[in-house]
């Protein structure tokens, strides 16, 4: 479970409002976030795992029935993965500011270009990086990454040079590195920003079968409406919160693109009573 109480982002160089309060109760398991450039979506992704810390306010990270919290995945069944550090639920509420390592150990965070994240020369090597600190015996850790890899059908490139993978391969890398340590919530800002099509689909399809709780930052419309609940960021606030389809109805006409129908509710956001559901 995500919550945002009255979290605020000012810039750190000027009195700059980037995020104004929001306060949210994400329970549900994939949320998506739209909206135009600029207005905020980064910002308010990055509170969740700590990237960014808010200027005033909390966010707060617990883990829930619903999610992993490491222990019960696939991943955990991995060779080796008795060591993992990991395995046990926490069920402490954790704060980003004050507890930001642990936060960042419970919310994987995937990022637009993949190119940011894999740092490693090979796949495999990337994907032990990963899991440098919950499988601390090499060949168990190796065990764990090849099968992580193979978990996302990447084991035949495990030795190659992730500078030869393609766009999808390496996104689809980058996640499988950020998974192996079964985070319970997974943070991706625009993952498909890149893609082709095909590719695309790959992603946004196996984002959406994750077990863990999604929440993902996109200006592809398709792949926001098949979330459970969506946010409309317009100039730094949260504009509209509901159902996927009213939420990108809302999105269209802030726009000033055609509208569908806005007819389906939403949740007004209690911080913006003024951009209440339209
Ligand atoms: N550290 C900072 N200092 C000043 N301004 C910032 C800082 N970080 C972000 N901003 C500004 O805050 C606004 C929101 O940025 P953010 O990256 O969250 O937008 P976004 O909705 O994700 O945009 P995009 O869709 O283009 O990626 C932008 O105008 C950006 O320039």
């Amino acid at each position: 479970m995500i919550e945002l109480r009255s979290a605020t982002v000012t810039a750190p160089e000027g009195p700059v409002t980037i995020l104004h309060p929001v306060s949210l109760t994400l329970t549900e398991r994939r949320v998506s976030i739209i909206g135009a450039n600029g207005s905020g979506k980064s910002t308010l992704a990055r509170l969740v795992n700590g990237l960014v810390e808010p200027s005033a306010g909390q966010v707060v990270i617990t883990a829930s029935a619903a999610s992993n919290g490491g222990g019960t995945s696939e991943a955990d069944a991995a060779p080796g993965a008795a060591e993992a550090s990991a395995g046990a639920p926490d069920p402490r509420p954790l704060d980003t500011r004050r507890d930001g390592a642990a936060v960042r150990r419970r919310v994987g965070f995937v990022f637009t270009d993949p190119a940011a994240q894999l740092i490693m020369p090979t796949a495999i090597e990337d994907v032990m990086l990963s899991l440098r600190r919950t499988h601390r015996d090499k060949r168990a850790r190796r065990e764990a990454a090849l099968a992580a890899l193979d978990r996302f059908g990447l084991a035949q490139l495990a030795d190659r040079s992730v500078h030869t993978l393609s766009g999808g391969q390496k996104q689809l890398l980058a996640i499988a590195s950020v998974l192996a340590t079964d985070p319970a919530i997974l943070v991706a800002d625009e993952p498909t920003t890149l893609l082709d099509l095909r590719n695309a689909r790959m992603i946004g399809d196996l984002l959406m079968s994750l077990p863990q709780q999604l929440v993902v930052v996109t200006h592809d419309l398709e792949l926001s409406a098949r979330a459970d609940r969506t946010l409309v960021v317009d100039e730094g606030r949260v504009a509209f919160d509901g159902a996927p389809a009213a939420a990108i109805a809302h999105y269209r006409e802030l726009s000033g693109a055609p509208a569908a129908s806005s007819a389906a509710a939403g949740r007004p956001s209690p911080d913006d009573p003024a951009r209440e559901r339209p």
